[in-house]
């Protein structure tokens, strides 16, 4: 079929469905118009796309309205389209596109909507051997995911082509290779469309999340499922442990010490654990003495069993009520994290501690159906597990009530805290019911803890809090062998594959900083034999789940990733991690690295330093360096204290102190809790 669109001419609609790759379908012009469009669309109408002059075609904008009423009954069928008013805007177009900044230069945006049907595996974003020969097909629409929870306006649009990027004339873009670049400043829906529980979610005109995950098995042996602690496990006890604040009690030194129940010992000894880790010697005494606790422990050192093996205890000694329907459900318990991986993890090992027992956990995050999660919320609720925007859904709906909230655990507490997520925070602790921090206990854990997002944690905890630090605060894990390769922007790629080369199945996870760098390499890499998966926020949530599966099974042995994956995940037998880019927080490379080294276990961590990029982290790198008693080299430490680097070190923040915030002179000279502005997060991923 035809129509004519005002701003590109004639249009033809040419329907793609198929069951395997989805509802997809394309716009072109007629004939040789060199203005060539394509858009896509999922499901229920969204759409958007780029021409090859970099316009975007954007629905809202041309007003094109889609019928699909019939999409799901038939294979192929021409939808109806309108086309109507034509008011985007060239020059803010080519603005944004001139913004792109990028080792690759100007490249072609990826349609999502494009997505070759005949890539076999049903799930075009698989970067493995098949799929990096298939290309990849890009991305247009909306990822059902990034729209309904955490879609910060950032859109994407385009083609995908088999091929993935070719070389060619045509193909390649502007300033060196194509394959997608996506412009920063993409974007494609409003402001006011921003995430947030009150506005994402409830857009009418948004596509509906449909996604189901997988059922997780309940049997016994995936419930318990874990890998082996390492040869270090034992070096934990040599780790120095400061706690603050008045009157600690004392830390427990074996898991009889804390007297749990016997449900949970069994779950404990079924888990593998023999003997508590550090966090969790003095986590548990703490939180089951009832206190607040801002704890901060090394990556990988046993953080999530240190809150919930206590509130599980406290709660079943409190006799709480065994789960049941109810309209409204009441949890005791809320716990939040930044990325629905995290969350997800999370509540996989509350199942697991609470297996056996009437306390039932639940996990609500973006990109699955919320109806879905209601359902499972209703069945019955006591620990929600949640990322704060579809949280504060579940709670603006009425799913979830707060009045017999006990425990409030932000896990990741810094990330929760910075610009990104404290607002969800500050509302979440405000939401009607939610008792006050006198009448509730507060738990708060992360690795890293900037002073200033201390400071303004205190707002959220009673002021009697303690504050335990298991080693360094900041600092990166001591198991992990930390090397710096001094590179140029362009040799980066080949030096990744050399690196790949010499690990073979080994499991490497590749931090990149941004989504469309993600896609790059993933495609790059597939393209040179390397089955390769990735993960990062504009990928659909059943996409990330699947490439998580791939990368854990070993079916991809490479995960390139976007901070998004950063912090908190606990992926087996990550023996690598590479960080392409590095990121610009000295944070978040702590939390990078510590995906790997984890549990006792040992491992190793390269980073791509570019000198004309990199040079403002030097000085917080050598110290994260000398501090972890590794190898500084000396152009690095060359490059500290050469001009570079002023910019970032900023001792007042004093990233690496092992000392509770309270302490410090400019705590108390700002009369405590402060409003202090954190850092907001360093990158331009969707979180949540
Ligand atoms: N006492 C223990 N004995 C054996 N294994 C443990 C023990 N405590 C935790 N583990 C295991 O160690 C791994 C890391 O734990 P966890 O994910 O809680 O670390 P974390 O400190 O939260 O890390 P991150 O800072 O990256 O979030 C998990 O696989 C967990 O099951």
């Amino acid at each position: 079929m035809q129509q004519r669109c005002l701003r590109y001419g004639l249009l033809r609609v040419r329907s793609t469905y198929s069951r395997k790759a989805g509802k997809q379908q394309t716009w072109q012009p007629c004939c040789s118009s060199p203005r060539l469009v394509s858009a896509s669309c999922q499901r229920f109408g969204k759409f958007v796309g780029k021409s090859r002059c970099g316009n975007r075609v954007l629905a809202e904008k041309h007003k094109i309205s889609i019928n699909m009423d019939h999409w799901d009954e038939e294979e192929t069928t021409a939808a109806t389209v309108t086309a109507t008013n034509s008011t985007s805007s060239d020059g803010t177009e080519r603005d944004s596109w001139k913004g792109d900044r990028s080792e690759f230069g100007r490249g072609r945006s990826r349609g999502r909507g494009f997505r070759d049907s005949s890539i076999s595996d049903g799930d075009s974003w698989s970067y493995n051997a098949d799929g990096g020969r298939d290309g990849f097909s890009g991305r247009g629409g909306e990822a059902d995911g990034a729209h309904e929870n955490g879609f910060r306006g950032r859109g994407r649009g385009g083609r995908g082509r088999r091929g993935g990027f070719r070389r060619d004339g045509d193909q390649v873009g502007r300033g060196g290779l194509g394959g997608g670049y996506r412009g920063k400043d993409e974007e494609i829906f409003s402001p006011g469309q921003d995430k947030g529980p009150d506005k994402g979610e409830a857009a009418s005109d948004k596509p509906r999340v449909t996604y189901v995950p997988p059922t997780v098995p309940d049997d016994e042996a995936t419930i318990f499922s874990h890998y082996e602690s390492g040869i270090n496990f034992d070096k934990y006890d040599d780790i120095l442990v400061d706690v603050s604040g008045t009157n600690p009690p004392m830390a427990i030194m074996t898991f009889d010490e804390a007297a749990l129940c016997e449900s949970l010992r069994n779950n404990i000894s079924k888990s593998g654990y023999v003997k508590p880790t550090p966090v969790q010697k003095h986590g548990i005494a703490i939180i089951s003495a009832g206190r607040d606790l801002m704890a901060c422990a090394q990556t990988g050192s046993g953080k999530t069993a240190a809150f919930l093996l206590p509130i599980l205890q406290q709660l079943m000694v409190g006799g709480v009520a065994a789960s049941c329907f109810s309209e409204t459900q009441e949890p005791e318990a809320i716990i939040v994290a930044p990325t629905r991986e995290l969350i997800n993890q999370i509540y996989l090992e509350a199942r697991k501690f609470a297996h056996g027992t009437c306390v039932r956990p639940v996990v609500v995050y973006g990109g699955v159906s919320t109806g879905y999660q209601i359902r499972e919320i209703l069945r019955g609720c006591n620990v929600l597990c949640g990322t704060p925007g579809r949280l504060l859904d579940m709670i603006g709906r009425g799913k979830v009530g707060l009045s017999k909230v006990r425990y409030l655990v932000l896990d990741e507490a810094d990330r929760m805290l910075d610009m990104g997520f404290e607002p969800d925070m500050r509302r979440l602790v405000g939401s009607p019911g939610m008792p006050s921090k006198e009448n509730r206990q507060t738990l708060m854990f992360s690795a890293t803890y900037p002073e200033d997002i201390q400071r303004m944690a205190a707002d959220f905890l009673k002021a009697d809090y303690l504050f335990l630090a298991v080693g360094i605060v900041g600092g990166a894990c001591s198991d992990v062998e930390q090397t710096f390769v001094q590179v140029s922007k362009f040799s980066k790629r080949e030096q990744l594959l050399d690196i790949l080369k010499t690990t073979g199945t080994e499991r490497t996870m590749v931090f990149v900083e941004t989504k469309r760098q993600a896609d790059f390499i993933a495609t790059f890499l597939c393209q040179e034999d390397v089955p390769t998966t990735s993960i990062h926020g504009d990928r659909e949530q059943r996409e990330r789940e699947l490439a998580l599966t791939q990368f854990r099974s070993g079916k991809c042995p490479v995960l390139v990733a976007t901070s998004v994956a950063a912090r908190g995940l606990d992926i087996p037998d990550v023996q690598h991690v590479v960080n392409f880019d590095l990121p610009k927080e000295i944070d978040e490379y702590v939390h990078r690295i510590g995906r790997t080294g984890r549990c006792g276990n040992v491992g190793r961590a390269v980073s791509f330093f570019d000198p004309d990029i990199d040079g403002q982290m030097a000085r917080s790198l050598v110290t994260v360096l000398s501090k972890a008693q590794q190898e500084v080299p000396a152009w690095l430490e060359a490059s500290a204290f050469s001009g570079h680097g002023k910019s970032d070190f900023n001792p007042s923040r004093k990233p690496f102190g092992s000392t509770d915030s309270r302490k410090t002179s400019s705590f108390r000279d700002n009369g405590g809790p402060s409003q202090a502005a954190a850092q907001p997060a360093a990158d331009d991923e969707e979180w949540e």
